[in-house]
């Protein structure tokens, strides 16, 4: 079985032509053991691209712990690079997902995917919580770079305020009136990642509600730049979201089952 590896900002997929569904989707270990870093290939999840009636495609997203996950925005990115990569479209195309529609145009480097509306944001005992496709923490911290990002994101994500579900946890450090430095803690990964596009969505909309910064707002992560736009609205909604930078793809490759 032949697949495609992408990254976006450093948040890195394998992705599988599945129009003919041939694909195993149950088999969660087989996911797990693909996207391990020493056993298999290594990824932070594995995308699935299949066929919809109604769509140019479907994009089915599995965490790298093999079990299928909420939305994924540099994923989201990356599939339309490969969508794009099959000729499956020109410039713009129109797809569905675990979280709704999605529209996308592919730019040159850049990829602009228009992420599902937020209905609003939460403080959960102090800690402020937001849904962008999948559930987010955001936290601003002073010193970024020497945080235990692992230790703290993994006391936020098992904390029962986000139970059963868990959550992936955010931690901010403003750089200036427009740019953010951020890293992810990801659930399903169970470890920091170099970048989580729903995560940089939720720091955009939460600096933009409490620190008053407008869009398009810059964002700094580990593996690259990232940037959001997106329309604000009453009572902490937010529309016409827009998630913007680059994906890649790395190589391709079989798989020996
Ligand atoms: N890396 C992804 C987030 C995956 C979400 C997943 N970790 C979960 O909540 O189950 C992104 O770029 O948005």
């Amino acid at each position: 079985m032949n697949f495609s590896k992408y990254q976006g900002t450093g948040n890195d997929f394998i992705l599988i032509d599945d129009r003919a569904k041939t694909f195993p989707a149950h088999d969660q270990p087989l996911i797990e053991r693909l996207c391990h870093r020493r056993f298999g290939i290594g990824a932070d999840g594995l995308i699935l691209l299949q066929t919809d009636a109604d769509y140019d495609f479907r994009m089915v997203y599995f965490n790298a712990d093999g079990a299928e996950g909420s939305m994924c925005g540099n994923g989201g990115r990356c599939i339309v690079r490969f969508a794009h990569d099959l000729g499956l479209f020109e410039s713009e195309t129109r797809f569905i997902a675990v979280d709704g529609e999605h529209t996308a145009v592919v730019c040159e480097d850049d990829i602009f995917l228009k992420m599902a509306d937020v209905s609003g944001i939460e403080d959960r005992d102090g800690l402020t919580f937001l849904n962008t496709g999948s559930p987010h923490v955001v936290q601003f911290v002073d010193d970024l770079e020497s945080l235990d990002v692992v230790a703290d994101g993994r006391a936020i994500r098992y904390d029962s305020r986000f139970q059963p579900g868990g959550t992936n946890v955010n931690f901010v450090q403003v750089i200036d009136d427009n740019t953010l430095f951020v890293r992810t803690y990801e659930r399903g990964v169970e470890d920091e990642t170099y970048s989580c596009g729903t995560g940089v969505t939720a720091v955009a909309l939460v600096a933009h509600q409490q620190r008053s910064m407008s869009d398009p707002v810059f964002i700094r992560t580990l593996g690259g730049n990232l940037r959001i736009s997106f329309s604000p609205q009453p009572n902490s909604r937010f529309e016409s979201i827009y998630l913007i930078g680059p994906a890649r793809r790395v190589f391709v490759g079989s798989i020996t089952l």
